[in-house]
């Protein structure tokens, strides 16, 4: 019997322990171009580690999913943060768990608002990209270099991600 994990909506203190909530939301850093721009400023911490490594954007255009979803593995990378950053208004869904001597703990679901992105800081499990509308394109921020930055953990029983 599958075990049930129930989305939550998205706070940045609730996603403090796996990384940073970016929104435009409340009064800009600094307010900029003539007064017709607010800035908000510097709001993840992008970490990029080993031979070669630097900052890359790449484009993702994945397959929406849907809900319950079933969570058969994360992932996480060990050499750098990993950024999605939505090209809509739409909402997706963020997978997240908390490290247990090397393996991934009791999975934690969110549903951003419209218009939030996240980013997992370096070395979190999480759920791949998961878009809950179509079209599910995002802009992604992680680590361009050498070395393996990708490690998956395949549960044995699979989550089932509800809504209540
Ligand atoms: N593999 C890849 O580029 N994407 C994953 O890391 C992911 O988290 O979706
Ligand atoms: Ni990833």
């Amino acid at each position: 019997m599958a075990d049930t994990i129930v989305i939550q909506p998205l706070t940045a203190p609730a996603f403090a322990p796996f990384g940073d909530v970016l929104d435009a939301s409340g009064e800009p850093s600094q307010v900029i171009n003539q007064g017709l721009c607010g800035r908000y400023h510097d709001l993840a911490d992008l970490d990029f580690q080993g031979p070669g490594a630097k900052a890359g954007i790449s484009l993702f255009r994945s397959e929406k999913r849907s809900l319950p979803y079933t969570l058969e593995m994360v992932e996480r990378h060990p050499l750098g943060s990993q950024a999605f950053l939505p090209m809509t208004l739409e909402p997706f869904l963020v997978i997240v768990c908390p490290d247990e001597g090397g393996h991934p703990g009791a999975p934690r679901a969110f549903r951003t608002n419209p218009g939030q992105g996240i980013n997992f800081h370096r070395n979190v499990w999480h759920g791949v990209l998961t878009p809950l509308c179509d079209p599910g394109l995002f802009t992604v921020v992680d680590r361009i270099g050498e070395g393996n930055n990708l490690e998956e953990f395949w549960f044995e029983t699979p989550y089932q991600i509800v809504e209540t």
